[in-house]
């Protein structure tokens, strides 16, 4: 029952709405007190052989304007009540998205897909039946029970009553015994189901990798492991749970058993009416339905409550990003100065920058290159904002980065990732995801700064052609130009490349670096880079190693310096050159 207490802020919300639904019920409630009165008053008039034809057809009048009555009243209170629980759903929906949105890396890392899908869809779905089936049980059973109840008493027999609904207090033990037993089964099978959900998702993402290694059958095997787990999970909370219905029929048996007996004796001394038995009998079993959706609402209240914990849970989870207690309103624009003493990452011991410092005109280039895991990526992360905390500082034009709003300084940023990401759309709104007013002549431009223009006229939809779930209709190199080409178009004040010339061809690449060179006649470019000739026209470029500057200078510089630079340079020519030999004898 706590969940109702914990959703007050909702019920507070939509009081007006469930007051009306309640209300409904409570008068649909009413109707159904009427029916068992008028057939027990019918009996007693036949049994007493006087009954009329305009006392039938009064009778039978009004059990009809009842059910016309009960039909409306009933559309009333699923309006009132399932509505409102609708907008439970989208609100938590929209919160939980929200939340989504705004979290830091941090928080991607800890949390999987599966578990954050299976958060977005199918605990909402569980609390979404808390403020609708739930109160609807929970308000019906009470209802009508307690009308149930008091028709017998008023209309037949107080001590008759009492005896026959003793047996209710061994329903309420239970209750007592099995919730939190219930409530524990559900959050395991909660979990279960998220796990499942990062099982399929993770097999279904990486498909092509399990196939190509023959690991579908072991795959299918683990998977299994977890549809077993879900299973018995699931297995616990129903066995819980069907604890309740059979004790339910033995609790209304014994009711029935007190009735018959007290009943009976109560007729033959004459204390009630036959009719009045029928009447009572009649509403012991409108009491039958009160009594089974106590269990079911029980299994309402406890899965919900098990899967709003799961959300709070989530929500709770605050972003480490600074949010500026007084935001800098102009625009992240100027000279970039880098200084980083140390950064490590939240789970990491140790550093992975250290006394990294640089610093980069408007107008500038730079380049960033070094051996694999140097840290090459850790400043653009940095720089991206997916971490705030560190002992140094990052400014642009005078300002601390954390000082901007994050969205505002992001929007200066035109970011293109090692893996690209593409949505399953087609090409132009895919170039034009952050700028979705673009018009056709600013999306072919950004197409042709990224040598993508060809091979989009190409398509026999050009522009329209679908690129499938994250771009599998294109080629390596296509993605990663079309992500370079989103990049560009919104002309932002940061232009970064990381690593994302890699699968394209030296000539593509070039072309590429020369119409951004000319595409940007102001703001800054920095093109992380594992291939050299990426960087070679940079004003600057830094060698990271092990996460410090090793090297630092123009191509020029950093070749007369014959330190990792050089060495790298010459090797990747040679191999360029052996490479170009091959593809004219192919
Ligand atoms: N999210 C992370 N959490 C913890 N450690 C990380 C994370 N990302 C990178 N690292 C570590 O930081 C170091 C620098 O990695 P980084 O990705 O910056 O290198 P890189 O130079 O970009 O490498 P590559 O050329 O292979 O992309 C590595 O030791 C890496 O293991």
């Amino acid at each position: 029952m706590g969940i109702f207490s914990r959703l007050g802020w909702f019920f507070k919300r939509r009081w007006r709405q469930y007051s009306f639904g309640v209300l409904a019920l409570l008068l649909v409630a009413a109707c159904n007190v009427v029916p068992p009165r008028i057939v027990g008053n019918v009996v007693d008039a036949v049994s007493k052989r006087n009954m009329s034809m305009q006392f039938l057809f009064v009778n039978l009048g009004l059990l009809l304007v009842v059910a016309i009555l009960g039909y409306i009243l009933r559309f009333v209170w699923q309006k009132m009540i399932f509505g409102s629980s609708y907008v439970l759903e989208r609100d938590l929906r929209n919160r939980l998205f929200h939340h989504f949105m705004k979290m830091d890396t941090t928080f991607y890392k800890k949390w999987r897909t599966g578990d954050l899908m299976a958060h977005a869809t199918n605990d909402i779905d569980a609390v979404r039946e808390v403020a609708g089936p739930g109160v609807l049980t929970l308000a019906d059973s009470l209802i009508t029970g307690l009308s149930m109840i008091f028709a017998m008493g008023i209309f037949v027999d107080w001590k008759l009553t009492l005896y026959a609904i003793l047996p209710l207090i061994l329903l309420a033990v239970m209750a007592n015994v099995l919730g939190n037993k219930i409530h524990d089964a559900f959050m395991d099978s909660q979990a279960a189901f998220s796990s499942i959900n990062n099982k399929t998702q993770e097999s279904i993402v990486g498909i092509k990798v399990v196939k190509a290694l023959g690991q579908e059958s072991e795959d299918e095997a683990d998977f299994d492991k977890y549809v077993d787990k879900n299973i018995n999970a699931n297995k616990k909370t129903y066995r819980l749970n069907a604890m309740f219905d059979p004790l339910t029929s033995i609790i209304m048996g014994l009711s029935y058993v007190i009735t018959i007996i007290l009943g009976g004796l109560a007729v033959i001394h004459s204390r009630i009416t036959i009719g009045q038995l029928v009447s009572f009998i009649t509403y012991m079993a409108e009491l039958t339905w009160p009594m089974f959706a106590i269990g079911s609402l029980f299994n309402i209240l406890e899965r919900g409550s098990a899967s709003y914990d799961r959300i709070i849970e989530l929500l709770s989870e605050k972003s480490s990003l600074v949010i500026p207690k007084h935001e800098v309103k102009d625009q992240p624009r100027g000279t970039l100065d880098f200084e980083m003493k140390k950064f490590h990452y939240p789970d990491g011991n140790v550093s992975a920058l250290k006394d990294v410092s640089f610093n980069l005109g408007e107008g500038q280039t730079l380049g960033i290159v070094g051996p694999t895991g140097g840290g090459k990526s850790t400043i653009i992360s940095l720089l991206m904002r997916d971490f705030d905390h560190y002992n140094g500082q990052i400014t642009v034009g005078e300002h601390d980065i954390r000082d901007f709003k994050l969205d505002d300084y992001l929007d200066n940023i035109g970011y293109v990732p090692q893996t690209n990401f593409l949505f399953s759309t087609n090409i132009r709104d895919n170039i034009r995801f952050a700028n979705i007013d673009a018009d056709q002549s600013q999306v072919e431009a950004a197409a042709y700064v990224a040598d993508l223009d060809t091979d989009i006229k190409g398509m026999p939809e050009g522009y329209d052609t679908q690129v499938g779930e994250l771009g599998v209709s294109l080629s390596g190199g296509q993605k990663q130009r079309l992500s370079i080409a989103r990049a560009v178009l919104s002309n932002p004040e940061l232009l970064i490349l990381d690593d994302s010339l890699s699968a394209v061809d030296s000539k593509t690449e070039r072309n590429i670096e020369n119409r951004i060179a000319q595409n940007r006649t102001s703001g800054t470019t920095i093109i992380a880079a594992s291939r050299l000739s990426s960087v070679e026209h940079a004003d600057q470029i830094l060698v990271v190693e092990d996460g410090t500057i090793s090297e630092k200078g123009t191509h020029k510089q950093l070749l007369d310096n014959r330190g990792w630079y050089y060495d790298t340079f010459n090797l990747q020519e040679r191999n360029a050159e052996i490479e170009g030999r091959l593809n004219t004898r192919g």
